[in-house]
């Protein structure tokens, strides 16, 4: 394996092009004339959050740029005679579509020239009429709208769509596209985050895995959450006025301000849809109540009836209505409901585990893809037989016993993973911020048949996860962290205490996978801002502060494989899964 780079460490993604090097610089790099405030009239620039869909698109848009081969100065030159060129805000124009971004917008251009055009519901070779929207020229692309398709790319099909309002509503970026394309485009994604953000060098990066599908490609998402605006004219103080009639009710895409009304939503479960249908019904009746606007919580919750044979006929139980949704096997009958009270308790399958959740707080929204990819993590959790670490490393002869489940919401990882631990004899751990999925997680645990010995939860931020684990509580060697953040990843203070606690193996799930690649290139590279970090104290003497001594015995681990998890299908999201082994040695 190639040594890793040295370089001065920041938390941001790679500089593919010369945007941002021209920032630094202090130059502009778009100078568009007319189009241009002046600079006293113009808004400071906040720098976009990592791993936003700012961030990501920019990425792209450079990436694109630099592809043009545009240097420095020849952007300048172009964009003087571009300036005049450009094409005002709200007329309408024909673009070629170049490539899509991982935010699942097309990147296309005008005949002619080189300038970059965002432009959502494209696909690659598409020929569009669109409606330019915004020139956002410190980033060096303009955002227009779709209007309609002029020539179709060959991996159009719209005869595909399922869905009234696709190319309307934002939910939705790719129905026109064959699911097997669908897949490529998101192992593309991870490709390029793992390009654009992990600032590692190519060979540090394995081949990135086909990305495993969802079982379900339509009526798979267990948890919507449309909402309606206040009665219009209603100010902040004053008398507020209930609506005086069906408010539309459904979400607001992208580029409006707008709620657009939505009936039915065909990627929604079918005891979701139902619950749509169910409030619009409501609202229909009750709108005069309410002076507000709201959100409404649709959180698909299943009740599960045991058969004593594949022929039983199952009444529907008590407490659940009759028109729920029924879905049959041979072992038993599950009832799908939807509820709509946030502090309600809302019920989950995984194969045979069972999870209760408060419905308003976080759970994986695609049921149909969890028995897989449990299954996945449940075969990578540990090293493959011929991963043997180094002889004569401290962890020749040991074998990984414990797990550590960071950011463990409810339990999903801890509790379907716990058994490969128990039977060994080591033990699960699981911490989370959120007291109340901690409450839920002991009581998933134990609904699970897991005693607290086996599998234990900690309500508290992420890196006081070390406290408990510290101080020989766990031996690093015997253990495997699995970590799944929210979508901005990890912070710096975790990383660090993750890096000097040192486990064996590390299993990073995300549901974003451009502050994925930032926090695994940290791992990799054995620094967090900047900062090089020891082992261990006790195992090098005291080094361990970073440093010239940190940077001798400093730990690091190397990727043993990436691959994309399609728990969004119809849309450009993709969860990432990396695991990662401690290099000994
Ligand atoms: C993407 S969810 C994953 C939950 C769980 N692994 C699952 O799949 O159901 C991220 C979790 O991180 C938790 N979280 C956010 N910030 C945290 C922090 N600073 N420390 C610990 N947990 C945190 C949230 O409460 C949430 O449950």
């Amino acid at each position: 394996m190639a040594d890793v780079p040295s370089t001065t460490e920041t938390l941001k993604p790679s500089q593919p092009s010369g945007i941002n090097r021209q920032k630094q610089q202090g130059k502009r790099p778009f100078q568009h004339g007319s189009h241009r405030k002046p600079a006293k009239h113009r808004k400071k620039q906040k720098a976009p959050q990592e791993g936003s869909h700012e961030e990501v698109l920019l990425a792209d848009v450079q990436a694109l740029l630099a592809s043009q081969k545009i240097g420095d100065e020849a952007v300048a030159g172009t964009l003087e005679n571009e300036a005049v060129a450009l094409p005002d805000v709200g007329s309408e124009i024909e673009v070629e579509v170049v490539e899509l971004s991982s935010t699942g917008e097309g990147l296309a251009k005008q005949k002619g020239s080189d300038h970059i055009y965002v432009v959502p519901f494209a696909v690659p070779g598409d020929t569009l009429k669109v409606k330019v929207y915004r020139h956002n020229l410190d980033e060096g692309y303009t955002a227009a709208d779709f209007i309609s398709v002029v020539k179709p790319s060959e991996m159009r099909d719209d005869s595909r769509i399922q869905c009234p309002y696709f190319a309307k509503c934002s939910g939705c970026q790719f129905q026109m596209l064959d699911y097997a394309q669908q897949l490529k485009f998101k192992r593309d994604i991870v490709v390029k985050a793992y390009r654009n953000f992990s600032q590692l060098p190519p060979e540090l990066v394995p081949e990135i895995l086909d990305t495993i599908g969802s079982p379900l490609q339509y009526g798979y998402r267990t948890k919507l959450t449309p909402h309606f605006d206040a009665p219009p004219n209603n100010r902040r103080r004053g008398p507020q006025k209930p609506h005086e009639k069906m408010p539309p009710f459904g979400f607001t895409p992208k580029t409006s301000r707008q709620v657009l009304d939505i009936e039915d939503c065909p990627i929604a479960t079918d005891a979701v849809r139902k619950g749509l249908a169910d409030e619009r019904f409501r609202l229909a009746l009750e709108y005069g109540k309410y002076t507000k606007g709201a959100t409404i919580l649709l959180r698909e919750s299943t009740k599960r009836i045991p058969k004593s044979s594949p022929s039983e006929v199952v009444p529907v139980p008590r407490g659940i209505p009759p028109d729920a949704i029924r879905v049959e096997t041979d072992t038993h009958v599950d009832f799908k409901t939807c509820i709509t009270d946030n502090n309600a308790t809302s019920t989950e399958y995984i194969d045979s585990f069972v999870f209760t959740n408060p419905a308003g707080s976080f759970f994986q929204n695609n049921n149909s893809i969890l028995p897989p990819f449990t299954a996945y993590i449940r075969e990578h959790i540990l090293p493959p037989a011929s991963n043997t670490p180094a002889a004569g490393s401290a962890s020749s002869n040991k074998l990984i016993r414990n797990l550590i489940d960071a950011y463990s919401g409810s339990g999903l990882f801890t509790i379907t993973q716990s058994s490969l631990f128990s039977s060994s004899g080591g033990q699960s751990i699981g911490i989370d911020i959120a007291e109340q999925s901690i409450a839920y997680a002991r009581r998933n645990a134990s609904l699970n048949g897991l005693r607290e010995d086996q599998c234990r939860f900690v309500a508290a931020d992420a890196p006081e996860l070390f406290k408990s684990v510290g101080g020989g509580a766990y031996d690093p060697d015997e253990t495997v962290v699995v970590l799944d953040p929210p979508r901005k990843g990890c912070d710096a203070s975790f990383l660090r205490q993750l890096l000097q606690f040192a486990p064996r193996r590390v299993v990073y799930v995300s549901c974003n996978v451009h502050t994925q690649a930032r926090d695994v290139g940290m791992l990799v590279r054995g620094q967090i801002d900047g900062a090089l970090l020891g082992k261990r104290e006790e195992e090098v003497g005291g080094a361990g502060k970073g440093g010239e001594e940190g940077e001798k015995k400093r730990v690091r681990y190397a990727i043993e494989s990436i691959r994309g998890f399609d728990f969004f299908p119809q849309t450009a999201h993709v969860e990432g899964v990396a695991v990662l082994n401690r290099v000994d040695g």
